[in-house]
């Protein structure tokens, strides 16, 4: 195993140990690609979908959010275009009935080449998909010799179609006029409420609807962790705008998302865009943002052009007249659309994955280490933890009068038990950003030790500057 393998493995298990993220259903071995978030794993995403959602509506005047249900009329699924086109290619091998999304396939071939080859064997992917040829995607699985991981056999079916959503029955009788899907993504919440928000918000073309929910795909291959789930989360947010600016909101969309992430601290290294080659039937320009996880650059935000496909479709599918009327101009239209997607799942993974590290604290008389994930203090579970030095001396009793204090304004973790540096190392690996200590100098004169996480550094501040200090760092 690689280094970065090693890496993510350790980054798996430290999830699972430590309370952040567990297989679903473990005790019944578990729900493949479906997992569940634990005490620490649930405050962080709700601390990353709050950043989220308050960036969006809050800091923007002209962008609101809703709260759509995951159950829609089925014919929103044949306006979007899912029915028909929400699959992705798959293969079969034959001796192991296992299946393969194609490109995973092809990829997974690619890792094993040299730069050169890969590119060339990418590229020549990319070409085929563009053109939706199977059969040219089959022999180009074929003359490059790739074999199935489990039978290590080339016996392959030809190259079809999978449809990725899940369907399930309305009602009681179980005919397919009562059959409705599990939405594959919020943004159709979003597209089918244009007008009731637009009228009752009295909202004004440039504007957008922003929305948080979870999305149902029946992914093929999962793979990797939480990169890739069946049932996850999507932050969604869909921009109305008048025909022909939707370039120019375009660029800037994906300026505004790249600074989104880059304000939360990560290097700019880590990031990257990626034009699609292929673009989907609704879009005239798409992009990904990237993010170098351990096992390579990955999608983790998509923002797309989507023009005026998805409202004229559901115009034309529900003949309800879907149009802006203009006053600047004087014109009724249908609204461009530029969506910025990014999957809740994913952010948790990147942050992380990005937080995460393994510290040599090794002296030349002592070999030590630490697991510490270095959160933005913002996204960080716990945002303090207090620990009396001692369980005597009334020192409890002061470490409670402050934490009584904190828990109203965050989220605050009070601790007595093991000797403080142990406490500290806990604090570490769940990333908690400051550690308070109440010893017997508090009493005397106030005061306080505040340890900071990543430089691991200690000072004495008053106890009655905790509160502030901790609330100017997470704002
Ligand atoms: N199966 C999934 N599990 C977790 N997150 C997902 C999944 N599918 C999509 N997402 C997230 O939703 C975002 C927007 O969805 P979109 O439909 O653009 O993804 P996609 O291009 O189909 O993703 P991919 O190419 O990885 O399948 C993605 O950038 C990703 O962060």
């Amino acid at each position: 195993m690689s280094t970065d393998q090693n890496k993510f493995q350790a980054i798996i298990s430290h999830c699972k140990e430590y309370g952040f993220v567990f297989p679903s259903s473990e005790i019944y071995d578990g729900l493949s690609a479906v997992y569940d978030y634990g005490q620490y794993g649930a405050e962080l995403k709700k601390n990353i979908k709050d950043y989220w959602w308050k960036s969006m509506t809050q800091l923007h005047e002209n962008i609101v959010g809703i709260d759509a249900a995951i159950f829609m009329h089925p014919t929103t699924w044949k306006a979007s275009g899912h029915v028909d086109n929400f699959s992705d290619p798959m293969i079969d091998n034959k001796d192991s009935n296992k299946r393969y999304r194609v490109d995973h396939l092809i990829e997974g071939h690619a890792e094993t080449l040299s730069a050169d080859q890969a590119k060339e064997l990418l590229s020549q992917m990319d070409e085929l998909l563009k053109e939706n040829d199977f059969a040219g995607l089959k022999t180009l699985i074929e003359s490059n010799k790739i074999k199935c991981t489990v039978s290590g056999t080339a016996n392959w079916t030809d190259v079809r179609q999978f449809n990725l959503m899940f369907s399930t029955q309305l009602g009681s009788v179980t005919d397919e006029a009562n059959e409705i899907y599990l939405r594959p993504e919020t943004a159709q919440g979003i597209f089918v409420n244009f007008l009731n928000v637009q009228k009752t918000g009295r909202m004004k073309v440039p504007f957008g609807i922003a929305q948080i929910g979870k999305a149902f795909r029946n992914e093929i291959v999962a793979r990797q962790f939480i990169f890739r789930m069946r049932e996850f989360e999507q932050m969604e947010m869909q921009f109305f705008v008048r025909p022909g600016t939707q370039k120019e909101w375009y660029e800037k969309w994906k300026e505004e998302r790249m600074q989104w992430h880059l304000s939360l601290g990560t290097s700019p290294a880590k990031y990257q865009f990626k034009d699609h080659v292929k673009l989907a039937h609704y879009a005239d320009a798409a992009v990904d943002i990237e993010f170098e996880f351990p096992f390579g650059f990955k999608e983790v935000e998509g923002i797309h052009s989507r023009t005026d496909f998805d409202l004229k479709q559901h115009q034309e599918y529900s003949r309800k007249k879907i149009q802006y009327f203009d006053t600047e101009i004087n014109q009724n239209y249908v609204p461009y659309v530029i969506e910025t997607s990014i999957g809740l799942d994913r952010m948790f993974l990147l942050t992380v994955c990005n937080a995460y590290e393994e510290e040599d604290l090794s002296t030349p008389e002592k070999a030590d280490s630490r697991v510490v994930m270095r959160f933005p203090a913002k996204l960080a579970p716990i945002k303090l933890a207090i620990f009396p030095l001692t369980k005597r001396d009334g020192l409890p009793e002061l470490a409670r009068e402050l934490m009584d204090d904190c828990k109203q304004a965050f989220y605050c973790f009070y601790e007595e038990k093991d000797a403080i540096g142990k406490r500290y190392r806990r604090q570490d690996a769940i990333g908690t950003p400051f550690c308070i200590t109440i010893d017997h100098q508090t009493k005397e004169d106030g005061t306080v030790t505040i340890r900071h996480r990543d430089s691991m550094e200690q000072e004495r501040i008053p106890m009655s500057d905790v509160k502030a200090l901790v609330l100017s760092k997470i704002i």
